[in-house]
């Protein structure tokens, strides 16, 4: 399970240095693979270099080695830069490269944003395409290429695209190694399409809330129990996502709310995002009551 841990922020809106600790800590405790700091679910969008750098350096220090850490940089070239050496300064063992925003970039483009980057560091890099950032597979494959980049995480849900990705990078020497993730918000929901096309890895915000309820559908879709993965896809996924779709941003703000409902208060999230409201928070409650007897029946 790759955990993508939420970013708590205190009273006075600061990062909230314990509780991102103690959360890191339950994941891990949990069963985590992996920690994804500061990225799309730890309000990446709202945190400065320094948060990022500061965040990373806690989630080395939490997790101190039992599983590798990466850690996001993105933006204008220079910032990301400036994050890549930040975060591998803090002990990172990787990069999750987001794309710039506010502009369509041609292909030729994206390689040397992605370049550019990854010359800051020795890390190894998974560029994560989403926004406008779309690659075509001859890209991919040039990205795949490139010495420190070892994957690509999706987060369009274009399924054809990905699906023409993953054989060209697959077809090239080396490609076989190459790894791919589906990171579509609550991507448990297209996780049986995207293994399909051979991207078996997923990212899990739901893991950060509800780790038994994550834990148990990926047991579940690894073991081939289509009764319970569609028990889960129908009675807690579905509808989360249905929720979620009722007000942009939730994506993120309702696993914070979620983690808080589980018993650590980490906080509201930053604007341009708003905190669920009090009948949505209820909703959710519900859900994740009913997603936790369902695994545990
Ligand atoms: O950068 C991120 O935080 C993500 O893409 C991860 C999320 O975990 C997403 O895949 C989800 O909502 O399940």
């Amino acid at each position: 399970m790759l955990f993508f841990p939420v970013t708590p922020f205190a009273a006075d809106g600061s990062l909230d240095e314990e509780r991102l600790a103690q959360h890191i800590d339950n994941g891990v405790a949990a069963g985590a693979g992996g920690v994804f700091v500061a990225c799309g679910t730890g309000e990446f969008h709202a945190l400065t270099s320094q948060e990022i750098e500061r965040a990373t350096r806690i989630a080395v220090e939490t997790t101190a080695g039992r599983v590798p850490v990466l850690a996001a940089a993105g933006g204008p070239t220079p910032v990301a830069r400036d994050q890549a050496v930040r975060v591998e300064r803090a002990g990172a063992d990787g990069i999750l490269l987001l794309p710039p925003y506010l502009v369509t970039a041609p292909q030729e483009g994206l390689v040397r944003y992605v370049e550019d980057v990854t010359a800051a560091t020795e890390l190894p890099v998974v560029f994560y395409q989403r926004g406008t950032a779309r690659l075509t597979e001859a890209t991919a494959a040039r990205l795949a290429a490139l010495p420190n980049v070892v994957g690509l995480k999706d987060g369009l849900g274009d399924v054809e695209r990905m699906h023409r990705i993953v054989r060209a990078v697959r077809a090239v020497p080396g490609g076989q190694d190459f790894q791919f993730f589906n990171g579509l918000p609550t991507a448990e929901m297209t996780a049986p399409a995207y293994r399909g096309i051979g991207v078996g890895l997923y990212s899990s915000a739901v893991f950060a809330f509800a780790p038994e309820i994550a834990q148990a559908f990926h047991r579940a879709l690894t073991d081939g129990d289509e009764a319970l993965v569609n028990t889960l896809l129908d009675e807690f996924y579905a509808p989360l996502v249905t929720l979620r779709d009722e007000v942009p941003g939730y994506a993120v703000a309702l696993v914070k709310a979620g983690v808080t409902l589980r018993g650590l208060d980490v906080g509201g999230v930053r604007a341009p995002l708003i905190d669920p409201t009090p009948e949505h928070v209820a909703r959710l409650a519900k859900l994740i009551d009913h997603g936790l007897e369902v695994v545990a029946a």
